[in-house]
């Protein structure tokens, strides 16, 4: 029989083995708490709050309105060019720029207009709401039909009608990862293109969209990439699809030429048409000093080592929670989450928060466990589980 000790002694060998075990260093965490929540907001790294005291203090405070001409504004395109290889993109298809729901938008109609004379949208039935809505309002703009399916049933229910298809990549609720390169090419059998919300993907396992065909896709900034609370989002549009690429928030920041201040807009040539206004400076550059812990980074190590942390994860609870339900595959497609579902979530994440362990809970019942490779350890995923453990013990007692 497996007992604590031994679990304690294989986590600190996973630990002491793990070879992404430095970059835990780079980052500003309370060493008392465990931190289950990078998959909703990042922890900082160490260097952001210099660098962005820098950037006030001299870009701002120094060099004031000159800062503009100086970097500022083509910060968009510069600071996505560091996140296409984080999603498998050659330059030139990304830029980052207002949030994720914003983003999403600007796609769904862009995409209406690729695909024209096709009069319903397909949406992963599982989203994320915030998706489910804006196809919703892009469906009533454009004059189409939103039908929501799951996204394995994807391939069965698209059709020469569907323009678009929006999935996400990893599911935020289960962390199940949707095949990504299979869905999209099912849909561009029916000549559909692919949309995908890479939100609980990016920062946490590899993504290809080029490789893949993707046709569109968005990104938040502020989960696995440690970009900060409200920390813009990024758009991606294929190249092949870039010079026809039509987004409804055409504000003067997407202009081919913002400065010349025309009396009609002109799509700028590239990524740069996917903005709209002007940019938020201070978290941008927050966002870009945080992108610095990814140089260099092997995202094949980071994805072993977010897969290992979630076997370790379910072999503490199998040795520790008899009965757990756990909605989470238990093979490689899943991202880094694990989900347990509890009648009492709210209450139970409530008590774990109190002890230490910080993750969260989403409705109607189902605890969610964030596992950033760069920063969670093996012997927090232990401490979580026996927290779990611990807190089940009191209520059969009581
Ligand atoms: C899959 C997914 N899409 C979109 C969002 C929301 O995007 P935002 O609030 O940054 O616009 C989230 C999380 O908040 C999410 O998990
Ligand atoms: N974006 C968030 C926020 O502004 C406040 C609290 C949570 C969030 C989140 O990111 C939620 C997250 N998308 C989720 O997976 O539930």
């Amino acid at each position: 029989m497996t007992t604590v000790t031994d679990l304690v002694a294989e986590a600190a060998a996973l630990d002491a083995a793990d070879p992404l075990a430095h970059k835990r260093n780079e980052f500003d965490l309370d060493p008392g708490i465990a931190y289950f929540d990078g998959n909703s907001l990042g922890a900082p790294p160490k260097h952001v709050a210099d660098r962005v005291a820098a950037v006030v203090r001299e870009e701002w405070g120094g060099r004031l309105i000159r800062s503009w001409s100086e970097g500022w504004w083509e910060a968009p395109v510069r600071v996505g060019e560091r996140i296409a290889p984080l999603v498998g993109a050659a330059p030139g298809q990304v830029v980052v720029a207002d949030s994720t729901s914003v983003n999403l938008f600007k796609a769904l109609v862009a995409a209406t207009r690729l695909n024209p004379g096709r009069d319903e949208i397909l949406v992963d039935a599982d989203t994320f709401p915030t998706d489910g809505y804006l196809a919703d309002e892009a469906a009533r703009l454009t004059g189409r039909t939103v039908r929501r399916v799951v996204a394995e049933g994807m391939p069965d229910e698209v059709s020469d009608r569907t323009a678009v298809a929006l999935i996400n990549h990893v599911d935020y609720v289960t962390g199940r990862v949707h095949d990504l390169a299979a869905l999209t090419e099912a849909l561009h059998r029916k000549g559909t293109l692919a949309l995908w919300d890479l939100c609980h993907s990016v920062g946490a396992l590899p993504v290809e969209l080029d490789a893949a065909g993707v046709d569109l896709a968005v990104g938040c900034t502020y989960k696995f990439l440690n970009g900060g609370p409200g920390a813009p989002a990024f758009l991606y549009v294929a190249t092949k699809w870039l010079d026809r690429f039509e987004q409804p928030l055409a504000g003067w920041a997407g202009d081919r030429d913002p400065f010349a201040m025309r009396g009609a807009y002109e799509p700028h040539a590239g990524m740069a048409r996917g903005r709209a206004g002007t940019p938020d400076i201070l978290s941008l550059l927050a966002l870009d000093a945080a992108l610095d812990v990814w140089d260099g980074l092997d995202l094949g190590l980071l994805r072993e080592k977010g897969l290992a942390l979630g076997d370790f994860f379910f072999r503490c609870t199998d040795e520790l929670l008899d009965g757990a339900r756990i909605p989470t595959p238990r093979g490689d497609d899943r991202g880094h989450q694990i989900s347990i579902v509890d009648d009492d979530a709210a209450k139970t994440m409530a008590a774990l928060i109190e002890r230490g362990v910080i993750g969260d809970h989403r409705p109607p019942n189902v605890l969610r466990f964030g596992l950033a490779p760069l920063y969670t350890t093996f012997g927090e995923v232990l401490r979580a589980v026996t927290t779990l453990g611990e807190l089940r013990l009191r209520e059969l007692r009581s």
